[in-house]
């Protein structure tokens, strides 16, 4: 059995030191987080633990719309926020009433007792315009409003490694907490105690005390990522209940649910390879009904507008879970009854086949410190050695010879967490039913291993019910609102839809919604198209984009590939980045006649290589970079820029 970790994401049992940390602070510690797909609240759970671990009393976590938001902030406390952006900069749905009063409300004010620190979640690749806006924008704010900042903020970044990230920022709030290393409770006068010691009156942001290293504080970061042998809460296992066989978690309910509210078991009507001449990794078309099949819904439908997107549960295969199973040693039909211990992160009376389906991303690399504790060392270069090559927990522990208990796993693997699909139709033509368009992942990692992507896999088994309620035909999902990625409400307004690979989606929603228009009655003004594949063979929706074209919902359409020639022989070989560039006067005149443009397709390459693109066309309108940077960032402000850009 594995030993858990001490500092590192905190996820572990409960472990008492002989501390180096204020035993007993004046003020609460109030853990605020703001989340949309559970990271937030994750890291705002496994936080508290890791501070109580430390003999620290009166720890709070709340979300931020718990409470009123002028109630939220005490001063004497320490609030340490967790806030994640979502949309295109936007806070989450647990947080918006608060941002909208903290961002609104120019009266507000903080005492300067009120102490405070800021960790960000974002995606910087996927969202370089609006990387981690919220955090930013609560930071700055409440330190205006006269808080007094403990800690510069952190960014997490979840296209890297945010767990990571998280454990640096865990490990800065916990020096600022520390006191010397007398360890009798008196705090030393050159102890960094910043948190529910008032700031010095007068006192500016350059003269304000450094934080010192405490040299004990230094000894537990490097404990921390050493395998340390404590006694762990064990995963207390029922009676084996063979005969459960569910499929889903929709009957957990109250504090023990699993699925967000407003998700439903959801019908799918059709999943068809759009490409069968593109081999294993063609683009397929999944569509779901909206009719709800879950008993205690009170809604017969989802609705949903065009733009939104659609969130889906996915499970691990049952031929990865076996595996688990078998390094683990456990029987899969055991019901974990845990109810003993509070920080067990997943729903309790399910048994341990359910959870490693449902709970647990057994496809995801471990966390830094998860992946020392398996592999027994220190020394690690975690990007190279786990992340990029996307090694897995049983990868590691069959290389180290590990024996992993259930325990070590629950407690330090990666959640599970629900997948985000840019909806590919239109609410006007299809009101009650959705499509999704998806790529299966496969790949072989460095040392031979096939690897598929969960989620894609997940959907990619899933067909129309063949017999009556058949399970394949079922997906536990919901429709997200996206409401700053929208066609403009003046249909004569021109736009550009720029995409990429699977950014076809909400662009093939939006054709459909114009068509759906002009058939209406509409009048449109100028709409321009341009599109990539990585061949003639990948190419989808010839025939949707030329009706398009000869009813006016579209003006011109350029389709370019990465590589190959089109079936009428033309060939346009060429990057959708480089195509743009090339059209640099028609992007600069559209966006001049007041146009809109959507950027849709993968983040990484795509997003960044359009959005250089454009500097580039900017910059030959006599812009010098940090202009063009800016004139970017003010077209997306203003929402003539809207991005749909997955990791
Ligand atoms: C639909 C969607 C929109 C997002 N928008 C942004 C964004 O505008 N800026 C950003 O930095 N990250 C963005 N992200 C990335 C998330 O902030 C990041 O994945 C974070 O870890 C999620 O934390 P949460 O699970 O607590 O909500 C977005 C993610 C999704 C799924």
């Amino acid at each position: 059995m594995l030993a858990r970790p001490v500092l590192h994401v905190l996820r572990g049992p409960r472990q008492r030191f002989s501390s180096s940390i204020r035993p007993n602070p004046t003020g609460a510690i109030r853990i605020l987080y703001g989340s949309q797909t559970g990271t937030a609240q994750l890291f705002a759970n496994q936080l508290a633990e890791g501070l109580e671990d430390k003999g620290l009393k009166n720890v709070i976590v709340q979300a931020l719309d718990e409470k009123p938001p002028n109630e939220i902030f005490s001063p004497g406390d320490l609030h340490l926020v967790l806030a994640s952006s979502t949309g295109r900069g936007e806070p989450p749905n647990n947080a918006r009433k608060f941002y909208d009063w903290i961002m609104n409300d120019p009266s507000a004010k903080l005492d300067k007792n009120v102490n405070f620190a800021v960790f960000g979640l974002g995606n910087k690749s996927a969202h370089p315009n609006n990387y981690n806006v919220v955090g930013k924008r609560l930071d700055a704010r409440l330190s205006e409003m006269g808080a007094h900042r403990i800690s510069d903020i952190a960014l997490g970044d979840d296209g890297g490694c945010i767990e990571g990230d998280f454990d640096e920022w865990v490990g800065n709030i916990i020096s600022n907490l520390a006191v010397d290393e007398k360890g009798d409770g008196e705090e030393s006068r050159e102890a960094p105690v910043t948190f529910s010691s008032s700031p010095i009156e007068g006192e500016d942001e350059q003269h304000k005390p450094q934080p010192r290293e405490n040299p004990e504080v230094a000894e537990l970061h490097k404990k921390s990522k050493r395998p340390m042998s404590k006694n762990h809460p064990s995963v207390v296992l029922g009676p084996a209940q063979s005969h459960v066989v569910r499929r889903d978690l929709f009957h957990l309910s109250g504090s023990n649910r699993f699925y967000a509210e407003n998700t439903e078991k959801l019908q799918v009507l059709d999943n068809i390879i759009l490409t069968p001449d593109a081999g294993e990794s063609a683009l397929r078309e999944i569509r779901v009904s909206l009719k709800c099949h879950h008993a205690d819904t009170n809604s017969e439908e989802l609705s949903y507008t065009t733009g939104d997107h659609f969130v889906v549960y996915p499970r691990n295969s049952d031929a990865i879970v076996d595996a688990y199973v078998h390094m683990l040693r456990v029987d899969p039909h055991a019901i974990i009854t845990d109810n003993q211990n509070e920080s067990y992160p997943y729903p309790r009376g399910i048994t341990v086949s359910e959870t490693l389906s449902h709970c647990v991303d057994l496809g995801a690399p471990p966390s830094p410190s998860f992946s020392r504790m398996i592999l027994g060392r220190e020394d690690l270069d975690y990007v190279n050695d786990i992340a990029n090559p996307r090694r897995t927990v049983i990868d590691l522990c069959l290389q180290a010879g590990t024996k992993l208990s259930l325990e070590d796993l629950l407690y330090n693997a990666i959640p599970m967490k629900p997948r985000y699909y840019s909806i590919a139709s239109s609410s006007i033509k299809s009101p009650d039913q959705v499509i999704l368009v998806y790529r299966p992942v496969r790949y072989m990692t460095s040392n031979g291993y096939l690897r598929e992507g969960i989620c894609t896999s997940y959907l990619a088994h899933k067909g129309a019910a063949q017999r009556g309620l058949d399970d394949t035909a079922f997906l536990p999902a919901l429709v997200s609102p996206n409401p700053t990625f929208r066609l403009p409400r003046d249909t004569q307004t021109p736009v550009m839809f720029i995409g990429g690979g699977c950014g076809v989606a909400p662009i093939r929603a939006f054709i459909e919604e114009r068509l759906a228009l002009r058939s209406m009655g509409h009048e449109f003004g100028p709409a321009i198209l341009f599109l990539g594949f990585r061949n003639p063979h990948d190419e989808v929706y010839q025939g949707l984009v030329q009706e398009a074209l000869e009813v006016g919902a579209l003006t011109e359409s350029e389709i370019v590939y990465s590589s190959g020639c089109n079936t009428r022989g033309r060939c346009q070989q060429m990057l959708v980045a480089d195509l743009v560039r090339q059209r640099g006067e028609k992007v600069w005149k559209h966006i001049q006649d007041g146009g809109h443009v959507y950027l849709c397709g993968g983040a990484r390459t795509f997003g960044a290589a359009i959005e250089a693109a454009f500097l580039d066309i900017f910059q030959e309108q006599n812009m010098n970079f940090d202009e063009a940077n800016g004139y970017l960032r003010e077209l997306g402000d203003k929402g003539q820029l809207a991005e749909d850009l997955s990791d």
